[in-house]
């Protein structure tokens, strides 16, 4: 499985092509949706959020409520298109393009790299493809994964651990109930106390012109042992979500397990002790690595952080220097989100959901949904029998 995204933030629309989906998967264009509406939220946004309305058109690949096995095309509208006509215009406008051009990079975003790289004298030509904006069609991608890991019998869930260094105290509740909690919480935190100081820092940032980080993690429940393989670096499945979490706009950092803290520990208070019974089979004692020796699955739940950097934009701008005068100057302003770690936790779930939906189909005969199915439900049986 993989795929294509492209489109910028303020062009027409983004477009997302899907291969090597299995043929005969339920496919709902509203579960889609749905995941699109759920990164629209979340406390710590700016304007743009009011002015858009995520949808897919599904364009291809769907028939019937299922997937035919040929590429799935998926398209969002920007519709914040309309205010941008011209800015964004195929056509040269040279009197639009040179009162619009951007000459003052942003410290943090991918603004001077972009243009040296690419050699644009206008930094929009850079900040439109660099835009998480992008992380909409990520989603989509994300969202048809799901639906295979949903048909497999594969859960997936997300929350925020901290922002702006407040963190939630740990829980230990039933995945479901993980899912309820931080669907109701405008941070997506599944402690309220925490969830209080969280939304006034945000506030606090806001007026200030600042921007806050911090941490999500994500769950994934009901994974059988051995997708991903110890036997090439990039078969490694810990590996790959890594690359995804990190591939996010403004993600610094990956955790999987206890993560970091697992330098300060001795391997006893580590490592997951193997245990056996009739109804289970195999499982962990505890679930510190979580869900991954060698690259693989144990068949625990995986438990992975991904650590979210403040938003570069700055409405109190940082110093810059402006590529035409190599004059200091502040860096330029555009309308921006004060925070969005609780968005971007649901763009992590659904990273975290592709890869271990490639994964499924790599270890599987996946032409057809069937087969897939047939085919994990021996292998689930036969690794109970080991
Ligand atoms: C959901 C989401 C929303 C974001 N919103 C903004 C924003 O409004 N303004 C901004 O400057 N950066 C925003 N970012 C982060 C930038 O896109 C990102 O920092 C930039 O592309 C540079 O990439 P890097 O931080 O990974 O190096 C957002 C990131 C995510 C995941
Ligand atoms: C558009 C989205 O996020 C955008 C990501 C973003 C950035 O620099 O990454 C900057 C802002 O763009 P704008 O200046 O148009 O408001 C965010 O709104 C989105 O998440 O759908």
């Amino acid at each position: 499985m993989r795929y294509l995204t492209a489109g910028e933030s303020h062009g027409p629309q983004l477009t997302v092509i899907i291969e090597g989906l299995p043929s005969r998967m339920p496919f709902s264009k509203e579960k889609v949706d749905e995941q699109l509406a759920r990164r629209q939220k979340g406390y710590g946004r700016g304007r743009r959020m009011q002015i858009e309305s995520d949808q897919v058109q599904v364009l291809s690949g769907v028939r019937f409520g299922q997937t035919t096995g040929a590429p799935v095309t998926l398209v969002i509208e920007n519709k914040d298109f309309q205010h941008w006509r011209k800015i964004m215009s195929l056509d040269p406008v040279p009197e639009e393009a040179e009162k619009r051009r951007i000459s003052r990079p942003r410290p943090g975003h991918a603004d001077l790299n972009g243009a040296i790289k690419y050699n644009h004298r206008d930094m929009r030509d850079v900040l439109e493809r660099s835009s998480a904006r992008e992380t909409a069609a990520r989603v989509a991608a994300g969202a048809v994964a799901r639906q295979l890991l949903e048909t497999c019998g594969i859960r997936i869930a997300g929350h925020v651990v901290s922002i702006g260094g407040v963190t939630a105290q740990p829980v230990d509740l039933p995945l479901e109930e993980c899912v309820a909690r931080a669907e109701a919480s405008p941070v997506r935190c599944l402690d309220p106390e925490a969830e209080k100081e969280m939304i006034r820092l945000i506030d606090e940032a806001k007026k200030e012109g600042d921007t806050l980080g911090g941490i999500v993690e994500v769950i994934v429940e009901g994974v059988p042992v051995g997708l991903g393989s110890h036997v090439h670096w990039d078969r490694k499945l810990d590996a790959r979500i890594a690359q995804a979490i990190v591939s996010i706009q403004a993600f610094k950092g990956v955790e999987i397990g206890i993560g970091f803290e697992a330098a300060r520990l001795k391997g006893s208070q580590v490592h997951d002790e193997i245990m056996w019974d009739e109804s289970r089979g195999y499982y962990r004692r505890t679930n510190r690595l979580g869900g991954f020796e060698g690259g693989m699955t144990t068949g625990e739940p995986i438990v992975v952080r991904g650590v979210m950097k403040p938003i570069p934009t700055l409405y109190k701008p940082l110093r810059s220097v402006d590529i035409d005068s190599k004059e200091p100057f502040l860096a330029s302003i555009e309308r921006s989100d004060s925070c969005a770690v609780p968005a971007a936790c649901v763009v992590a779930e659904n990273v975290v959901a592709w890869e271990v939906a490639r994964a499924l189909t790599e270890k599987f005969s996946s032409d057809t949904m069937d087969e897939l199915l047939d085919e994990l439900k021996r292998y689930r049986e036969r690794a109970a029998r080991f």
